[in-house]
């Protein structure tokens, strides 16, 4: 007879050692650089697609990138309960799938929600066994430096995500993990430990 532990099937996230992580970092910090170059190495790190309103940029594709969406139909996947959290963020509305995430946690895969600080706020809430990482930028001048130099927004968007990356950087002691960006390979490696056990 084959012992029973715990009389149930054990958690797929077990206590102390969750496998949701959340990564955040003011605009143009090089979020998406580093997450880009650790799937390179690791694709079983699953990263959620975003539900968004803002426009693609030229070379993203809907599906990949984000879901492009229009106000109406972000409308309505709030109103159906569809998102596991959503923000405004520089005058767009930003929002995580809620099942593809559920889905994939069962399964005991290691996610990554790539978000900003309001919907860091709302995943600690609802999932408090999330492990949160704060990507910072070497200093504020490269911060600006990046941002401009991507070249994919115009000055009054900068200006916007600029304003955003204060109260951001702001708040880093709400994180249990802050990464500092300064090198792509190294940070990359850090961002992998912590989605392993953090
Ligand atoms: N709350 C929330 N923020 C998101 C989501 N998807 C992306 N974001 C954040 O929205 C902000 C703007 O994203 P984006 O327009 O792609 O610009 P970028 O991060 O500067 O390349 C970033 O801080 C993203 O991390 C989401 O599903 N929920
Ligand atoms: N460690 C780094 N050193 C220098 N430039 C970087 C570094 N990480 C990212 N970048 C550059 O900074 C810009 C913003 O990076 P991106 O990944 O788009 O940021 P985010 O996703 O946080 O908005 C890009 O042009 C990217 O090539």
């Amino acid at each position: 007879m084959s012992e029973v532990v715990s009389g149930g099937t054990p958690p797929a996230v077990p206590p102390g050692r969750p496998r949701l992580t959340v990564l955040s970092g003011p605009s143009g910090v090089g979020k998406s650089t580093v997450v880009a170059h650790m799937r390179q190495a690791h694709p079983e790190i699953w990263l959620s697609v975003s539900a968004t309103t803002r426009s693609p940029r030229p070379g993203e594709r809907h599906g990949v990138q984000y879901f492009f969406v229009d106000d109406g139909e972000f409308d309505k996947l709030v109103a159906n309960g569809e998102l596991l959290e959503w923000a405004e963020f520089a005058g767009n509305r930003y929002g995580t799938p809620r099942n593809a995430v559920l889905e994939r946690l069962a399964a005991g895969e290691p996610v990554l929600l790539e978000i900003d600080l309001q919907g860091a706020r709302q995943v600690r809430e609802s999932m408090p066994e999330a492990g949160l990482v704060f990507l910072a930028p070497p200093s504020w001048e490269e911060l600006v430096r990046r941002l401009t130099g991507r070249g994919t927004e115009a000055p009054e968007v900068i200006e916007r995500r600029l304003t955003a990356a204060r109260t951001e950087l702001a708040a880093e002691s709400e994180f249990d993990h802050t990464l500092v960006n300064t090198s792509v390979e190294q940070v990359a490696a850090e961002l992998l430990a912590l989605t392993r056990t953090s």
